[in-house]
């Protein structure tokens, strides 16, 4: 069988960890291609690559399927690029940006008839960026948003599904536009709002210094993505700007009429408030609804002593259980603070309740 060549554009934490398993696929041939020569060092040093190159015509003419995972801006930049190259094979081209129509638009203007493309949104991701942050875990059960396009076919779409199979990801085919409405309002609007709200704290702390030190678990959880990477997010704000600006007006009407009620002492109306978006949150996270992607928690009471998490994996761990993710969600100095343990499935979650209860741990497990 031949071998197929596969170039990743952009080499960060989405492109890197595509390429972990994109590594796993028999017969290909991985190739890379970042503006960052460190980062192009680190995926020889580590073999997450059989080759790198600094120049991306260089690299896609030798490339049979190219997946460009660079900010949402050059990616377009990109596109518009290859219009400019003479390539003497077919070259499947996909992508992984956060918004998709402007992405779409520029595809529509490839003029070789050997370029196909077929858009492409991996939901999984994290705060952090740049190839030392690539997981080759990072897509498990995510949901893998695919736009085929006119001139994209079933086998093109088939080859693509099975090199992106190593992922674990569910595909889904979408329309640019409704995803980019879904996404606005299911991630990338939240982002806007995290971030507004670190301001807020920071502007408070001119007249409270000691604000930051009470920040305990609440504003870490509703904050976490305000640590994520400025460049990636002011593109995809920009490249969803009608959306972000109408949901913007959304809010603001929104958070109007609350003021109103907490001005006017509405208490029952903000409870019903309250009550009606936890039912929500709740529901999202169901996994018989499976709306969420969502991990089996399982909450473990530890005390603040040295090597007490280690304590806690090192148990499972003799028992052969993975852990997807742990948390700390609260500690505090001499008190008990909580783990949040993910598992992958029940059954893991329950043993490791098992076993941790043996250990007189205090567990709570989230059904
Ligand atoms: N981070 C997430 O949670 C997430 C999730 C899904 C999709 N995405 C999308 O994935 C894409 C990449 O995001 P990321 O999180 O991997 O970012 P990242 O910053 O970790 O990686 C981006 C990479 O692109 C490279 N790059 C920048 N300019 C370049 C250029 N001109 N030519 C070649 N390479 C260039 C950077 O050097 C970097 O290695 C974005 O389009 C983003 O919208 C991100
Ligand atoms: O987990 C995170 O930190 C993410 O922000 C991942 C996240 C999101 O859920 O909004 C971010 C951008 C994407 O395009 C897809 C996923």
């Amino acid at each position: 069988m031949v071998k197929e060549t596969v170039l990743i554009a952009g080499l960060g934490l989405i492109g890197g960890s595509l390429a972990l398993n994109i590594k796993e696929v028999e017969n290909v041939h991985i190739i890379g291609y970042d503006a960052n020569r460190s980062s192009l060092d680190y995926c020889i040093m580590n073999g997450i690559v059989d080759e790198v190159y600094d120049d991306f015509a260089e690299a896609v003419k030798l490339a049979d399927i190219c997946i460009l995972a660079a900010p949402v801006s050059i990616t377009v930049d990109l596109i518009h690029q290859l219009n400019h190259i003479t390539l003497d094979k077919e070259l499947l081209v996909t992508d992984v940006g956060s918004v998709k129509s402007l992405i779409m638009e520029a595809a529509e203007q490839l003029t070789s008839d050997l370029v196909t493309f077929i858009g492409g949104h991996p939901m999984a991701g994290s705060h952090k960026k740049g190839i030392q942050a690539a997981r080759a875990h990072l897509f498990e059960n995510a949901i893998y948003v695919l736009s085929p396009t006119e001139k994209s076919n079933e086998e093109q779409l088939d080859k693509l599904k099975a090199l992106l199979s190593p992922t674990k990801c569910k595909f889904l085919i979408l329309d640019p536009e409704e995803h980019d409405e879904m996404t606005s309002v299911i991630s990338h609007f939240p982002h806007l709002i995290a971030s507004s709200l670190v301001h807020q704290a920071r502007n408070w702390q001119i007249k409270h210094p000691y604000i930051p030190k009470l920040a305990a678990g609440g504003f870490r959880d509703i904050t976490r993505i305000a640590s994520s990477n400025p460049v990636m997010w002011r593109d995809i704000f920009f490249q969803n700007k009608e959306k972000m600006s109408r949901l913007l007006a959304d809010w603001i009407e929104e958070m109007q009429q609350l003021k109103e009620l907490i001005d006017t002492g509405e208490k029952q109306q903000i409870e019903t408030y309250l009550e009606q978006s936890r039912d929500y949150r709740d529901g999202l996270d169901s996994k018989k609804k499976g709306a969420i992607l969502s991990y089996y928690d399982l909450y473990v009471d530890i005390f603040d002593q040295p090597g007490a998490l280690l304590k806690v994996a090192g148990l499972l761990a003799e028992h052969d259980i993975s852990i997807n993710n742990i948390e700390i969600l609260e500690i505090r100095e001499g008190i008990t603070g909580v783990l949040r343990l993910s598992f992958q499935n029940k059954n893991d979650q329950q043993l490791s309740n098992a076993i941790l209860k043996k250990h007189k741990y205090e567990t709570l497990i989230e059904e």
